[in-house]
C-alpha cells in the first residue's frame, strides 16, 4: 500500500513503511491529486493524495485555514471533488448516486442539528427515507451504541444537553449502517466528560465494528488519545503522516511551529 504523497521526503517514506506494516491491505478511501481553488483563484488544496486505511481512525490537524474540513468534506462531497481525484474501495465517488456515498460515508459536524421531533425519530430518519421502519429496540440499541441511556428517545431535541444532542446525531448517524465516519470537530462545543464519551464511541466502533473514521481535530491531545494515524496538513497540503506517539517529531516547519503553539 502506499501512502500520502504530496511531498514524498526520505522521512515520509519512513512513515510509509510503518503503516504499510500496521495497516496491511487496500485503503477504504484513496485521495488522489485532489486540488481545489476558491473563486477567488486561491489554492486551498494543492494537489493531496492519502490513503484511509480500512479499520483506523485518522486524525487531522493542523493550522486554521489550512483546508483540514475542505478536505473532509471532499470525502463525501459536501465539497464536490473533481472525477477521478477520491475513491471509496476503489471506486470514484462522484460517479455515485449521492445519497447512497453519503450513506456509506457519514459525517457529523461541530455543532449537532437535530430534525423537529423527537430523539427516536431523528434516529429512525435515514432508514424511514429507505422505507424501513426502526423497532424501538433497534433504536434503543442505536442510542445505547451512542453511549446514551435509552429513556431519552421520547425527548426532543431542546430538552436535551449539546453532549447528549451530539450523541444522538451520532445515533442517526449509525443508523444508516455508515462504513465511513467523518468527523468534522465533533467534541469542539463540548464539555470534558461528554468529550471522553463520544471519544469512547469513536473507538468502542473502530474495535467492534472496524469502521474507517477520520476525525478534523484542533486538539492535539484527542488525536494521540484515538488515532491511529495523523495527517498534518499545512497551507491545502498534507505535508506530514506519523503515528500518534510520533507527533512532536513532525519535520515541516510550519508543523512544527504548530505543534509548538499547541503544546
Ligand atoms: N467556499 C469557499 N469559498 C472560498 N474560500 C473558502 C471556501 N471554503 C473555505 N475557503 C477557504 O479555504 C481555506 C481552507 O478552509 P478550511 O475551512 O478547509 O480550513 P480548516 O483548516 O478546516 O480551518 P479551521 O481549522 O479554521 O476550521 C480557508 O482560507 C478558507 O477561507
Amino acid at each position: 500500500m502506499t501512502l500520502p504523497l504530496s511531498s514524498e521526503s526520505d522521512g515520509l517514506r519512513e512513515h510509509l513503511l510503518d503503516v504499510e506494516v500496521i495497516s496491511g491491505g487496500e485503503p477504504k478511501i484513496r485521495v488522489r491529486d485532489l486540488t481545489r481553488v476558491s473563486d477567488d483563484g486561491t489554492l486551498i488544496l494543492k494537489g493531496v493524495s492519502m490513503d484511509i486505511p480500512k479499520g483506523m481512525i485518522v486524525g487531522v490537524i493542523g493550522p486554521s485555514g489550512s483546508g483540514k474540513s475542505t478536505f473532509l468534506r471532499s470525502l463525501n462531497r459536501l465539497w464536490e471533488p473533481p472525477e477521478s481525484t477520491v475513491f471509496l474501495d476503489g471506486e470514484d465517488i462522484t460517479k455515485f448516486d449521492v445519497i447512497t456515498l453519503r450513506r456509506r460515508v457519514g459525517m457529523l459536524f461541530q455543532l449537532p442539528v437535530l430534525f423537529q421531533g423527537t430523539v427516536a425519530d431523528n434516529v429512525r430518519y435515514g432508514p424511514n427515507l429507505r422505507g424501513e421502519k426502526l423497532s424501538e429496540e433497534e433504536v434503543h440499541k442505536l442510542l445505547s451504541l451512542a453511549d446514551l441511556d435509552t429513556s431519552i428517545a421520547k425527548k426532543t431535541g431542546s430538552e436535551l444537553s449539546v453532549g447528549q444532542a451530539q450523541r444522538v446525531a451520532l445515533a442517526r448517524t449509525l443508523a444508516n449502517e455508515p462504513e465511513v465516519l467523518l468527523l468534522d470537530e465533533p467534541t469542539s462545543a463540548l464539555d470534558p466528560i461528554s468529550t471522553e464519551h463520544v471519544e469512547d464511541v469513536i473507538v468502542k466502533l473502530k474495535n467492534h465494528r472496524g469502521l474507517t473514521t477520520v476525525i478534523v481535530s484542533h486538539s492535539i491531545k484527542q488525536i494521540q488519545r484515538i488515532a491511529d494515524l495523523v495527517c498534518l496538513v499545512v497551507d491545502g497540503e498534507i505535508v506530514e503522516v506519523l503515528k500518534p506517539n510520533e507527533i512532536h517529531q513532525a519535520k515541516h516547519p510550519m508543523a512544527q511551529k504548530f505543534l509548538q503553539l499547541s503544546k
